[in-house]
């Protein structure tokens, strides 16, 4: 789905001084209802899928086609609090608008958007919007496209700045790969295509999970096939 008309109508801004760890979609006034695709949606459209990385950056979101830029690529459903929890590393705080100060809190697990990780030049943008369903009104993040995204490309959004990453890190690197972190794609294999598909290569990120990891992801070893 592409929405440029709404997407671009959005005025994104992000301060530079903020001191705790924390994802900020942030926006110059009130957030805008848009309708965003949901999972299944994203899934069938783009082929968004959670791969695992190697263990560095933990999961990842890969896109399968290419995306256009402006597109509202899928949407992350949270609810606004008052406080951030210092340790849910899947969050978003508000720094513009009528939430400004306040947090969209998010789940591990809860929907592909909760696997996207940072990169410093990153090729997507969070936006906070009021999400519309047929049955209830709720809040939401919109993962919008900043440029065409290629197939088998990473999905990644800036969490902060520098600091505000390390910090959002516990200290650790940013192995985004703007900062020379590996790309999952070191971690794949390439095999021939099946002949009756159209395809001419299959890459598999296969990946020796732990106990506790297969049953919190509910999978074995192996988490993405992208065909080329
Ligand atoms: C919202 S989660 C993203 C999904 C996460 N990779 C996972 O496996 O659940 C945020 C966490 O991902 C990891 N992460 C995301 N981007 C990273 C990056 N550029 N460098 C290192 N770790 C990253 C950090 O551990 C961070 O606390």
């Amino acid at each position: 789905m592409t929405d440029s008309s709404e997407s671009n109508e959005l005025s994104l801004q992000r301060e530079e001084n903020n001191n705790s760890r924390r994802i900020r979609p942030s926006r110059k006034d009130t957030a805008p209802t848009l309708k965003c695709p949901t999972d299944e949606e994203a899934k069938h459209n783009y082929g968004v899928e959670v791969t695992k990385t190697g263990g560095d950056k933990g999961l990842n979101v890969i896109a399968n086609q290419t995306i256009k830029k402006d597109t509202i690529i899928i949407e992350y459903q949270g609810i606004i609090v008052d406080k951030l929890d210092p340790n849910n590393k899947y969050s978003f705080q508000i720094d513009e608008g009528v939430h400004k100060g306040k947090v969209l809190e998010g789940k591990m697990n809860e929907g592909i958007a909760a696997s996207i990780n940072h990169c410093c030049e990153a090729n997507c943008e969070a936006v906070l919007v009021k999400g519309t369903s047929e049955s209830k009104d709720y809040d939401a993040v919109a993962i919008i496209a900043k440029r065409d995204i290629k197939a088998k490309e990473e999905v990644t959004i800036k969490y902060g700045n520098k600091d505000e990453v390390q910090a959002f890190f516990d200290g650790g690197d940013c192995l985004c790969e703007a900062c020379g972190g590996k790309n999952w794609r070191e971690n794949a294999v390439k095999v021939s295509a099946p002949a009756e598909t159209n395809h001419s290569s299959l890459y598999i990120v296969e990946v020796e999970m732990t106990n506790e990891e297969k049953e919190k992801y509910a999978c074995n070893n192996v988490r993405g096939f992208i065909w080329e």
